[in-house]
């Protein structure tokens, strides 16, 4: 297995946002965490780059203990996208996205022809690669945020987390995201962990879908996570609910 949260708890001062939970995440399978505004999403995934500590319990990565991990053994595990707007003004997109290349560049940071090849493939996979030259400070939010998710794949490491990656693209975009996330999880095995509120994408695109229920964690097959009754509980309101028939929400 990829990822394997061993009982842990996450919490900000006195407030906890998860305790107790244990769930693993298999190589080859793309999940999607879910859950309402506020319920940790971001925190978690977060601990899991090793950007944050749990407040109890342990996080494996690919059999390791995160805490046991050099910078380096984690730049070449685990890439993480994540929700800030990145825009570096002066880098054109192909400088950007071959930093996801540094972790395996010589001690001068020379890429070589095969960092070439992954770097323009890694723009290709997004779409982006007309950008390749122009720098990010003249780019919209969704096309900053498709030459982030290429430096992430640039990295090509066994475990991708991604903080809401759909969140500045367009509905066809979004698609094409989620789908080539599928992909790259089953031809490439893998491990891909992505925030979404898109309830639709994670139900009808992911392997699995991971719930954040307050404090715990629920993690399911999507189809029986759309069946579970979970989804209705959660995310339905005074004005909309969801119907686990066509998967979507709807007004009452
Ligand atoms: N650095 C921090 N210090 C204290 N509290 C924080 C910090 N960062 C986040 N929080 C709080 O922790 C909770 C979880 O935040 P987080 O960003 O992980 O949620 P989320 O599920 O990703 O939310 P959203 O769907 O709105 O993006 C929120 O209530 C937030 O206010």
């Amino acid at each position: 297995m990829s990822i394997r949260l061993d009982h842990i708890a996450l919490s900000y001062g006195s407030r906890t946002l998860l305790d107790n939970v244990s769930a693993t995440f298999e190589q080859g399978q793309l999940t999607a965490l879910i859950g309402r505004n506020g319920t940790g999403k971001s925190t978690l995934l977060r601990a899991m780059a090793g950007l944050g500590a749990a407040s109890a319990g342990n996080i494996e990565l690919c059999g390791r203990p995160l805490a046991t991990l050099t910078p380096h053994e984690r730049a070449t595990t685990v890439g993480f996208v994540t929700t800030d707007r990145v825009r570096i003004a002066n880098l054109a997109c192909e400088d950007v996205v071959a930093l996801g290349r540094a972790p395996y560049t010589n001690w001068i940071g020379r890429m070589q022809e095969a960092d070439r090849a992954i770097v323009e493939r890694s723009l290709e996979l997004v779409g982006m690669s007309g950008f390749a030259r122009k720098t990010m400070d003249r780019m919209s939010d969704g096309e900053c945020q498709r030459v982030m998710i290429a430096r992430v794949l640039a990295q090509d490491t066994p475990v991708i987390l991604l903080d809401e990656p759909t969140a500045f693209l367009d509905l066809p975009n979004r698609y094409t995201l989620a789908t080539l996330l599928r992909r790259l999880a089953r031809e490439e095995r893998k491990c891909i962990l992505f925030s979404t509120h898109d309830l639709d994408i994670a139900l009808s695109l992911c392997d699995s879908v991971a719930l954040i229920d307050t404090p715990s964690l629920h993690h399911l097959p999507a189809d029986a996570m759309a069946r579970s009754g979970l989804i209705e509980r959660l995310f339905s309101g005074e004005n909309a609910c969801f119907d686990p028939e066509t998967r979507t929400i709807r007004l009452r």
